[in-house]
């Protein structure tokens, strides 16, 4: 594998500062790490009024330079905002590899540990987060929308350099499932997480989407914690904000599939911290040649972290929401040269520069959602990265 980060630029790339260009997106029984930039890809999926063009065109054509350099199947790895117009954090690596994931492979060890933590603030705090929740319940009763997915930010401060190497291990040691990923950002800093949602996996001509939505707090003791997920299977509440999401997965991805499962109710998913319900659709391609980055930016982004209907919620989201989300419930994921590929929604997540992290969390809000519990759910959210930190949530 190559160590050092080459830069090759273009039109349309920035020139990328100094990173280590090391990057991780597991899945399943296997991981991908892959190093070295060969070339980095700014563009926004969202160009003007033309959705895709530009950019599927600089994906493909920075794919076709990885090939003619000698790459057999080359790759295209990072991740790509939630507001499509913003500029993407997508690489060639110089070199990939699949390996098996390796159970207990992920401890991070004890020679290390983080710094201590200095100071640590939520961006909209309590009170503010709750007044957002309310406003929107007000919006949804005198406006066709019907849901928006509302978050917030913890700022955390440390008293020295944090070892992300070491913070990627300890999320991995206690989040052994799900897509845990690492992406080197172009400012310097490292995007990581443990996200539970698959926004779309393309293999050949078969298609997968898991979207989740509807989520309770997972409880120490089995019993209640066994309560607890039935209660959400019956919510409906819950079923109602899932529905919405499900739905819409079915109008996008309808016309470009021969057969499309749908299971008639959610089943449920479990993280180290929550329940979700969660649907897993199954769908076979009409034409195979779509990629899987084409079909996940038609996708995205699904109600799941933006809300129903889309633009009308996304304005809602920039009205309420006083911080820019930047990756934080946009796409992490990679897609080869033939097309195939498998993009995550990157939750669960944090942002790390030197001594400072930031880490984001956020909930559906519907008309029947109560602030007080809105609030506590992303609290539970922010916990997967905090206990990683070995921050009590
Ligand atoms: C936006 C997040 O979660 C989404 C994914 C699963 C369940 C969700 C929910 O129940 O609200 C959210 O839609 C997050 O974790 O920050």
């Amino acid at each position: 594998m190559t160590i050092g980060a080459r830069v090759m630029c273009h039109e349309d790339m920035d020139i990328l500062p100094d990173t280590k260009g090391k990057f991780l997106f597991t899945s399943g029984e296997n991981e991908l790490h892959a190093e070295g930039i060969r070339e980095r890809i700014a563009v926004p999926v969202r160009n003007g009024g033309t959705a895709g063009d530009l950019f599927h065109r600089t994906v493909e054509e920075a794919l076709d330079r990885g090939r003619k350099a000698g790459q057999e199947n080359p790759i295209v790895i990072g991740a790509i905002p939630f507001d499509l117009s913003e500029v993407s954090c997508l690489y060639v690596p110089e070199d990939h590899e699949w390996r098996t994931r390796i159970d207990g492979d992920a401890s991070p060890g004890n020679h290390l540990e983080m710094p201590a933590l200095l100071e640590q603030r939520s961006v909209p705090d309590e009170s503010g987060f709750k007044r957002a929740v309310q406003h929107a319940i007000v919006n949804f009763q005198h406006s066709d929308v019907r849901k928006a997915v509302l978050s917030v930010m913890r700022e955390l401060q440390f008293a020295a350099p944090v070892d992300v190497d070491w913070l990627m291990r300890s999320l991995r040691a206690q989040n052994k499932d799900g897509y845990q990923f690492h992406v080197p950002l172009p400012d310097g800093g490292e995007l990581i997480g443990v996200s539970p949602e698959l926004l779309l996996r393309k293999t050949g001509n078969r298609v997968v989407s898991n979207p989740l939505a509807g989520s309770t707090k997972r409880l120490t003791d089995p019993v209640a914690d066994k309560d607890a997920s039935d209660r959400l299977l019956v919510s409906e509440k819950d079923q109602y904000e899932h529905r919405l999401v499900v739905e819409d997965i079915q109008r996008i991805l309808e016309p470009f599939c021969a057969d499309l499962d749908m299971p008639e109710k959610p089943s449920l998913l479990s993280t180290a911290a929550l329940w979700h319900l969660s649907t897993r659709i199954g769908g076979l391609l009409n034409d195979p040649s779509i990629t899987a980055l084409e079909l996940a930016c038609l996708l995205h982004p699904t109600p799941a972290v933006c809300g129903y209907p889309t633009e009308r919620a996304q304005r809602l989201i920039r009205f309420v929401e006083p911080f820019e989300r930047g990756l934080f419930t946009g796409m992490v994921g990679w897609c080869d040269a033939e097309g195939n590929g498998e993009w995550a929604i990157t939750i669960r997540c944090g942002i790390v520069e030197h001594d400072k992290v930031r880490l984001f969390a956020g909930a559906g809000i519907v008309e029947a959602s109560q602030p007080d519990c809105e609030w506590a759910e992303v609290q539970t959210k922010l916990g997967t990265m905090l206990n990683a930190c070995g921050i009590a949530a």
